[in-house]
């Protein structure tokens, strides 16, 4: 018989803990017998499990990656074992088992966990969260054309545009600079994907991605909720003292839910009084119609149009904005590769004008910036993770069908047999060593692995290449002016609850020339709306 949780909230709180606990305890105890089968291979090691809880209180809420990597070394495996409440999930530790599992193995890994958390949160299908099968399977080819490398190309005229306007934002509002952050990265997802314009710093459009990436930032790494290692707690009343991830859910459903619903019913208003914005939203609303009037079926409904809309925008938002204050963190904290990289864009750009798309292929240094930022701060440290579709044995160790696996791209990107002094902001590590470089390699796994590899890639490394020059042409990044007017360095608090980000900071910018704002006021000027 099912159990039915819907009734519990009306228990009082002493008959609902009592009726929590034999349930965590019934499942836990079915499940720790069930985990091992018979006649396998051994598991992957890992710190001993607790009676019942299993690793539950074991593995920390925050910076789990870190700790993760110590076990690893602990150990001796770069893949590691857990369980709780009939959850199992590996950790995978270095980039030769991330190869292996998720690339090689690729299909027998493509799964994703039931994000319970994030149903309560109110998503609608959404690629990111969808698990491997038809529905994924469908939202997946109609998302993935439009990022690919040659057809991103078109966006990047929308990109440059906001790149200039972005920097115009910098020299005029220097101490606003995180608002001109996120105006970038919300204009560039916004118009893709509903044809949609952010007006100006105001622009309700930029409030409700904020309110989003807020909602999703912060919400702990995914999957990783009670909820999530034990569903049925979902149904327990949120004011229980360990349900706060439940209550934080609740919070901000509606958050997810306008993000999801108003600017798709604007972009469907747009389409209604005629025009053609050639936003996703337009072009998959002409298919959804053109089926309609020609009784055809229409797998890709209403709401897989809404949901893969609000994709591309929750996706693609934050991300970029975090990896924008990474940039300008990294450029104010090593000012030799800051200066470094502006002779490359000067000698390559010249004074004269900004920087344009034909350059960024003359730009390897500039490059090579970005590529040492994914890998000092891979923003998703543990991925997002995928779920395993069927058993499996790696290096003589068992992994069952059904465990989370968990790519811990800290730990890859961190490992001091591939990068010297991993902590270390060195662009150069990249280089030969006849160029006075370590050959080492570059980073690998910030935009994930196999089949769920980010359909965004392409867009996103063209959005931070071009915002990343045209800030190197225009700006000077020093730290910010303390008491006495110098400049006064700091130590930056991160965030590692859900992305691994920069905590908002503050900067000295300014201008590097009246030349190059004169440069950007004229460009700002000529392209027609453009506002900063
Ligand atoms: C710096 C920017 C970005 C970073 C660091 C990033 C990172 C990631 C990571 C780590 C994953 C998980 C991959 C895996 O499971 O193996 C992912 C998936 C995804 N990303 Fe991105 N992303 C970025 C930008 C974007 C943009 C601009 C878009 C939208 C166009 C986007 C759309 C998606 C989607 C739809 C998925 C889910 C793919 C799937 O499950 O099949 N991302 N991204």
């Amino acid at each position: 018989m099912a159990l039915d949780f819907q009734h519990l909230g009306a228990l009082s709180p002493s008959g609902t803990l009592v009726i929590a606990a034999l349930t965590i305890i019934i499942f836990a105890a079915y499940h720790t017998l069930w985990a091992h089968k018979r006649g396998m291979p051994p598991l992957p090691p890992g710190p001993p499990p607790e009676p019942l809880l299993g690793h539950y209180r074991i593995v920390p809420q925050d910076a789990a990656f870190k700790r993760y990597a110590e076990w690893a070394k602990e150990y001796e495996s770069d893949v590691l074992f857990f369980q709780t409440f009939g959850t199992k999930w590996v950790v995978l530790n270095s980039l030769a088992a991330a190869t292996e599992l998720l690339e090689k193995r690729g299909s027998s890994y493509a799964d994703r966990p039931r994000f319970v958390m994030f149903e309560e949160m109110g998503w609608s299908p959404t690629l990111t969260w969808l698990r491997w099968g038809p529905k994924y399977h469908l939202h997946r080819r109609v998302l993935q054309p439009p990022f690919t490398k040659s057809r991103v190309s078109k966006y990047t005229a929308h990109q440059r545009k906001e790149a200039i306007i972005f920097c115009k934002g910098l020299v005029d509002n220097p101490n606003d600079w995180l608002i001109s952050v996120r105006r970038f990265s919300v204009a560039i997802v916004l118009q893709i994907a509903y044809g949609l314009k952010v007006e100006g710093p105001e622009s309700q459009w930029i409030r409700l991605a904020e309110d989003t990436a807020n909602a999703i930032g912060k919400s702990g790494a995914p999957a990783s909720s009670i909820m999530d290692r034990f569903p049925a707690t979902r149904y327990l009343p949120s004011w229980l003292p360990f349900m706060e991830r439940l209550r934080y859910a609740h919070t901000w459903r509606p958050a997810i839910q306008n993000l999801t619903s108003l600017p798709f019913e604007a972009s469907l208003k747009s389409l209604a009084s005629g025009t053609d914005n050639h936003s996703f939203v337009h072009s998959r609303m002409g298919i959804f119609n053109d089926n309609a009037h020609s009784g055809l079926p229409n797998d890709f409904g209403l709401e897989d149009i809404k949901g893969a809309a609000a994709t591309i925008v929750i996706a693609g938002n934050d991300t970029t904005a975090a990896t924008m204050m990474l940039l300008v963190l990294y450029l104010m904290q090593n000012p030799d590769a800051q200066r470094k990289a502006q002779d490359e864009v000067d000698r390559v750009v010249g004074g004269d004008r900004l920087p344009t798309w034909d350059d960024i292929a003359n730009l390897p240094y500039t490059n090579l910036i970005l590529q040492e930022t994914y890998r000092m701060n891979p923003l998703s440290s543990l991925g997002i993770p995928h779920a395993s579709v069927a058993d499996d044995v790696y290096n003589g160790m068992f992994i069952p069908k059904g465990t989370v696996i968990y790519p811990n791209v800290w730990a890859m990107t961190h490992d001091e047999s591939v990068y010297t002094e991993p902590f270390r902001f060195w662009p150069e590590r990249y280089l030969s060593k006849e160029q006075g470089g370590n050959d080492e390699p570059l980073p690998v796994g910030n935009f994930g692995f196999g089949r769920r590899i980010c359909i965004g890639r392409n867009l996103a490394e063209n959005s931070l290449l071009i915002v990343l020059a045209t800030m190197l042409a225009t700006v000077d990044i020093d730290w910010p002016l303390g008491a006495d007017g110098k400049p006064t360095p700091f130590e930056p608090k991160w965030s590692y609850r859900g992305q691994a980000t920069v905590l908002p900071f503050k900067a000295s910018i300014k201008s590097r020339s009246a030349k190059s704002k004169a440069l950007l006021d004229a460009e700002v000027q000529s392209s027609e709306g453009g506002r900063p």
